[in-house]
């Protein structure tokens, strides 16, 4: 059978709505997200809860300091066996080296590259120039050379990325339906665009979690791919 590559991201404060949402779609996603919003809230307890599902997880925590204290933060979370744990690619070569050196040897460890509620309008106010594609693909290439698996980037530089680097690991989130809201994602495409273009997996929030009905909406995407 074929894997689901959507990982349902569970933004959820309390634990108790993160666990019922994930028990109901559960069938129609291929993993679990568990990002800063709910780790803050319920730590390595919330994880444990969440893992009972029995679905690979993603732990977004998106870390990002010096190499040592990076480090540090994996070796805390390793006992958690995720499947994917996020940096960010602007941390730094060595921050990457070490925190991939400190992952559990079954952990995919993924850059995040420019976030997808950024434009290039964002970018020159933070100092940053030149295009949002030019700056994935710059940032893709350090994660690549500090020995990374993979990022994470838009559906509208995957492709390009993919060409570059063949045996990736492609995280895409910042997805949508033709007729989703986008709220405050900027870079967005369908999931089936970004599959197409290479994405390994698949971040979808709010189209499922938000939804009426999330299992409708879950099989509803799973039915595009
Ligand atoms: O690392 C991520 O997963 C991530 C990176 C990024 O550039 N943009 C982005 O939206 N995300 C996460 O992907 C999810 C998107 O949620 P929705 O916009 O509700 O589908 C959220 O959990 C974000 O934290």
């Amino acid at each position: 059978m074929k894997t689901n590559p959507v990982y349902l991201a569970l933004d959820f404060p309390r634990l108790e709505t993160a666990e019922a949402i994930a028990r109901k779609v559960k069938d129609h996603v291929g993993g679990l997200k568990l990002g800063m919003e709910f780790f803050y809230a319920h730590g390595h307890h919330g994880v444990h809860e969440i893992a009972k599902i029995g679905l690979p997880l993603f732990l977004d925590l998106k870390l990002h300091d010096i190499p040592n204290t990076v480090a540090g933060a994996m070796q805390a979370i390793h006992v958690l066996e995720p499947a994917i744990v996020t940096v960010h690619a602007s941390g730094g070569q060595a921050m990457m080296e070490d925190a991939k050196a400190a992952a559990g040897e079954n952990c995919k460890v993924v850059a995040v590259t420019l976030l997808t509620s950024l434009d290039e309008r964002d970018m020159t106010a933070t100092g940053v120039g030149g295009t949002a594609h030019d700056q994935v693909l710059r940032l893709a290439d350090l994660a690549h050379k500090a020995g990374l698996d993979g990022i994470v980037c838009s559906g509208h530089e995957v492709g390009a990325v993919h060409r570059q680097w063949k045996d990736g690991f492609f995280v895409v989130p910042g997805l949508r339906l033709a007729d989703g809201k986008a709220g405050d994602q900027k870079r967005t495409v369908t999931p089936r665009k970004a599959r197409d273009d290479g994405a390994s997996v698949l971040v979808v929030g709010r189209p499922i979690s938000r939804a009426e009905d999330p299992v409708a909406a879950a099989r509803a995407i799973e039915a595009t791919l």
